[in-house]
């Protein structure tokens, strides 16, 4: 925490355990921090924040939502980033605020955090570009496109290749929303943005989704409804023929590797191990703090997607509040290695986590009295 200490200039990155400081400091410039990271309390301000559809868009998982309880450099894909943390593709961010994805784009180019962008994306895809540009001051925002493979391969190439002419360099292919989750609260309130007009701007401005339009004889305009129905249908269901980020069983891991995919996103962590010698893996689902970044790497992630964090910091304060989000989770991730006396993330293995036999004698074997009473 202090900032003249002279360690900093053997340091290849910043010094983000400082960002504690700044707000330790603040009530002396009369200023308070923006607002709490502990997960619980960003859940309650954000829900506070939002409308309710965005709110249970954001919150929901299928079924009884079981699954919701659920020096820091690193390289992906060719680029060398600053953490092994990255904002995993969240679709219709206008949900979540008017400018949609462009604030969240900007916050991730500063710090220089690899940026995915979905297909189901509520801003054109060359605008969210320019805007993780600007963000990055000119050097260049590390980002990749996550793809929804249409029904229609003239419209898929159309959206690869815009994202290739606008600096995307990886595509990641989600292959599990050929079906929906049954949401109880979104189904109860028929929250489904892009049948109201909302979402779609992804897809309105491709040229060849354009023309589809025009051969269905829709006016995006006058029919918002309708235009954003053609679009989510043709994208989202009844095609599952693409690869990459989704739900693994081994089988799926194994073949994935055979084809030759440069990297996988896990989202179960007792999937990881399974072939991680053989590509680059990725894990998401729940990552709240610096201890699931570092028991996803421990277990043999290479690198980790955020997705709700950013999401909450983004409805309760817009482009800055996405930057104390992640800014907060860099800060915690460089105090766990700072405390647990690692010099960087590649120190990290399976021995630090302590999931084995004891290897300490129980009680009764060492002779100590068997009266447990005090225990
Ligand atoms: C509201 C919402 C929308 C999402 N939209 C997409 C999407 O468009 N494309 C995609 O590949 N994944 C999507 N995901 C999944 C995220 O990329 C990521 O896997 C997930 O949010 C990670 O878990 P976390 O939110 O607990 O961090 C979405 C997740 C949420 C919560």
């Amino acid at each position: 925490m202090d900032p003249h200490n002279p360690n900093r200039a053997l340091r290849s990155t910043p010094q983000y355990a400082l960002y504690q400081r700044e707000n330790f400091w603040k009530s002396n410039e009369g200023e308070a921090p923006l607002f709490s990271t502990d997960p619980g309390k960003l859940e309650d301000l954000a829900k506070a924040k939002l409308t309710q559809d965005g709110w249970y868009y954001a919150s929901s998982n299928a079924g009884q939502s079981h699954t919701h309880t659920r020096d820091t450099a690193t390289t992906i894909f060719g680029h060398r980033v600053p953490a092994p943390i990255g904002f995993a593709p969240v679709g219709i961010n206008k949900i979540y605020h008017a400018a949609g994805e462009l604030p969240v784009a900007r916050a991730a180019g500063g710090p220089g955090l690899p940026y995915c962008l979905s297909t189901a994306g509520s801003q054109p895809i060359e605008h969210v570009a320019a805007a993780n540009d600007d963000g990055a001051s000119g050097t260049g925002g590390v980002r990749f496109f996550q793809l929804y493979m249409p029904h229609d391969d003239e419209l898929t190439r159309s959206l690869l290749e815009r994202a290739v002419s606008s600096g995307f360099t990886a595509c990641i292919l989600t292959f599990d929303t050929w079906q929906l989750g049954w949401r109880h609260n979104d189904i109860a309130t028929s929250n489904y943005a892009f049948y109201h007009g909302i979402g779609a701007d992804l897809g309105l401005s491709d040229l060849v989704f354009q023309k589809r339009l025009k051969e269905h004889g829709i006016d995006p305009k006058k029919q918002p409804n309708e235009a954003g129905s053609l679009w989510i249908d043709n994208v989202w269901h009844g095609r599952a023929h693409t690869w990459e980020k989704a739900q693994w069983s081994v089988k799926d891991a194994e073949k994935a590797v055979d084809i030759g995919v440069d990297g996988i996103v896990v989202s179960t962590p007792k999937r990881l191990p399974v072939v991680g010698d053989k590509t680059y893996i990725m894990f998401d689902s729940g990552v709240r703090s610096a201890s699931d970044v570092f028991k996803a790497l421990a277990l043999g992630a290479k690198f980790v997607f955020v997705g709700r964090l950013w999401i909450w910091g983004l409805s309760i304060m817009g482009e800055v509040g996405v930057w104390h989000v992640m800014k907060s989770l860099l800060a915690d991730l460089d105090i766990l290695l700072n405390v647990g006396g690692y010099r960087n993330v590649g120190e990290i293995g399976r021995s630090a986590l302590d999931s084995g036999p004891k290897d300490y004698p129980l009680l009764v074997e060492s002779g100590a009295p068997q009266n447990h009473s005090a225990y």
